[in-house]
């Protein structure tokens, strides 16, 4: 089984994308991860993340940089909104998804093009999102448990700098797929919101 989870910035999707792949014994693929990754490569190379050359030319980075602590930044999260709109860098990666979610026995993937673009024969989709206030008071608290210097308005304003950009690009833009299942998650903690992504997930199974 393909489950695919998009929606906006600390939404929580990745999250629920965890624990359904906890739950249903499948591997799980961050695909934000590869973007950061990009947008980082670019960002210590001196470079501009708007550039489309210099961020292609990133596409090609060191696998370490996956686990780089570095990419959980507000900085690398705002290099990759850029970099991802960019048409060369999503085909860049492209392949690289579609054979994570193609692999034998199914996968999780959480992103922002899961359901739409690079696996649209997906069985369950899930758009998980959440009120902005909400997701910059969680992403707030997340940067700051990690130590970093970080105030709530600057948060909340990178993530509605980055829902615009995200929603608005030309390519691949975040949108919920038609037939994927909207769960938001304002006014549900960690356990109540993966249980509720787990009913839904059943009902797709069964339906
Ligand atoms: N339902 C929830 N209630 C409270 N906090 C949550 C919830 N879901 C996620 N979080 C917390 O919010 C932060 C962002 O969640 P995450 O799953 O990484 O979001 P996303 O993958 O959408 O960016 C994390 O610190 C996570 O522990
Ligand atoms: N499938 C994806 C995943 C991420 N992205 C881009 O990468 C950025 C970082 O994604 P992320 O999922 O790591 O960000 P968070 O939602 O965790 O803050 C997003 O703002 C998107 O611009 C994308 O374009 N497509």
């Amino acid at each position: 089984m393909i489950i695919a989870v998009d929606g906006p910035a600390a939404s929580g999707k990745g999250t629920i994308a965890k624990a359904l792949a906890a739950h249903y014994g499948l591997p799980h693929l961050d695909t934000g991860l590869l973007y950061r990754a990009v947008g980082i490569a670019v960002l210590r190379g001196g470079g501009d993340p708007s550039d489309e050359g210099e961020a292609f030319h990133a596409c090609a980075f060191d696998e370490a940089l996956l686990t780089d602590p570095g990419l959980k930044s507000e900085a690398a999260g705002r290099a990759a909104s850029i970099v991802s709109a960019h048409p060369s860098v999503r085909a860049a990666l492209l392949e690289r998804q579609r054979d994570f979610a193609h692999q034998k026995g199914g996968a999780v993937l959480d992103g922002r093009d899961i359901g739409t673009v690079i696996a649209p024969e997906a069985q369950a989709k899930l758009f998980v999102t959440a009120s902005p206030e909400v997701r910059a008071r969680r992403r707030f608290e997340e940067l700051e448990r990690m130590g970093l210097a970080v105030t709530y308005d600057h948060v909340l304003g990178d993530i509605r700098a980055r829902d615009e950009r995200d929603s608005g690009r030309g390519i691949a833009p975040l949108r919920q797929a038609d037939d994927a299942l909207l769960l938001d998650t304002s006014t549900l903690d960690v356990a109540a919101a993966v249980a509720t992504a787990i009913g839904l997930v059943e009902q797709r199974r069964k339906g």
